[in-house]
């Protein structure tokens, strides 16, 4: 018998995530048997910490439940001639430092997974995020060369990837974040422009600095003020892909009025919410582009990495809180 660390949730979230809301637990996992539904035992590498996990916990949660999220796991016994020992995957395993799987939702890493990669970035930038920023981009915001991108929370996960395809897709490029280290990370990743919304005096002002002419794409990370504020300097037949909205998820109240809806009309703009599960028929497609930039160096990346299994509620609790640069990773 495997006896597995796992992260139960103990309290449901009232505002920020605290620490006393998780529970650290040992369970023991069944043997593997032939001809039994368990098929692998895989052991946690890297496991991702992920906004969703603060609205979906209050959706999809209840007290005691392990938390959800993904991981890179290494497989370490198997009964499945699809999975050999040594392999690595990335499942849908919890917060758990093994777990017994049956084969089913596990995505091994492309055998073509270069060797001087880190297998972590199948969670961030040649992952789940990566591939939000590319078919966000692609087939909501839909940007054509010479258009202007606006992309908050810019140098995250999803944004520092937006604002690089964006470049790539010959866009002029905005970004802001909530650091000045973070906004020198976006001007040295190819941002055109980048500023930190916390201290700048006015977002209205910044926004209209880094782009007189207005935006003819925003990609919204963050929601409201940001976005209330965004929408009025969107130009006509302006795209707006409704992300997230971060700034939303650890409020008990939402804030009000959270886009506009007269420059909405007046603008004619496209303004449509998505999640990058619509195009799981696709992840080959994006997951082989996002390879293919980062090896050759035209996408660039940053793990903000915490290290040890047990640190996980205080790496959950520091992204949320904007600690990270680039994608957050709990390894273990
Ligand atoms: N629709 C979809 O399918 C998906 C949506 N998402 C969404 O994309 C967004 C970014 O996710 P991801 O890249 O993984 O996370 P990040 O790596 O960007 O980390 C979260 C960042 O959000 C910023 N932030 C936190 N609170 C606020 C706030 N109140 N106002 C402004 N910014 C804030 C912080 O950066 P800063 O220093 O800039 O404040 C923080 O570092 C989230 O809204 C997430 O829910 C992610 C994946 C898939
Ligand atoms: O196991 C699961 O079901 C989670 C799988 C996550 C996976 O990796 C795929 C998709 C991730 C989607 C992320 C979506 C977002 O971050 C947007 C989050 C919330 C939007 C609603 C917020 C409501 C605010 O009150």
């Amino acid at each position: 018998m495997v006896t597995a660390k796992v992260w139960v949730l103990k309290k449901h979230f009232e505002g920020f995530p605290k620490t006393s809301d998780f529970d650290l637990k040992k369970i023991e996992l069944p043997n593997l048997k032939d001809g039994g539904k368990w098929k692998l035992l895989l052991e946690s590498v890297f496991l991702s910490v992920d906004p969703y996990m603060r609205p979906y916990s209050r959706r999809d949660m209840k007290e005691g439940d392990i938390m959800i999220g993904t991981q890179v796991a290494r497989i370490i016994e198997s009964k499945n001639s699809a999975f050999t020992v040594g392999a690595f995957v990335v499942a849908r395993g919890g917060w758990r430092a093994h777990f017994i799987s049956d084969g089913k939702d596990l995505q091994l890493l492309p055998s073509s997974w270069p060797e001087s990669l880190p297998k972590s970035l199948a969670l961030g930038t040649v992952g789940m995020p990566g591939l939000t920023a590319y078919f966000g981009l692609l087939e909501v915001c839909r940007m054509k060369p010479g258009e202007t991108v606006l992309v908050n929370a810019a140098a995250g996960a999803v944004g520092s990837v937006v604002g690089q395809l964006a470049k790539i897709g010959g866009c002029k490029v905005v970004g802001c974040a909530g650091s000045d280290e973070k906004v020198a990370y976006l001007k040295k990743i190819g941002f055109d422009e980048a500023f930190n919304y916390k201290t700048v005096t006015s977002l209205d002002e910044a926004l209209r600095k880094a782009s007189p002419d207005g935006y003819d794409c925003f990609f919204d990370n963050v929601g409201g003020e940001f976005a209330s504020i965004a929408v009025n300097q969107m130009k006509k037949y302006g795209r707006i892909a409704v992300c997230g909205a971060i700034s939303q998820y650890n409020d008990s109240v939402p804030q009000k009025g959270s886009y506009v809806q007269v420059p909405m009309i007046f603008k004619e703009l496209r303004m449509e919410g998505f999640i990058v599960t619509r195009w799981n028929n696709r992840r080959e497609e994006g997951l082989k582009a996002l390879l293919k930039w980062v090896m050759e160096g035209k996408v660039k990346y940053h793990e903000h990495v915490t290290e040890g299994f047990e640190n996980m509620p205080a790496a959950f609790i520091g992204m949320l809180k904007g600690e990270n640069l680039g994608k957050a990773i709990v390894k273990v």
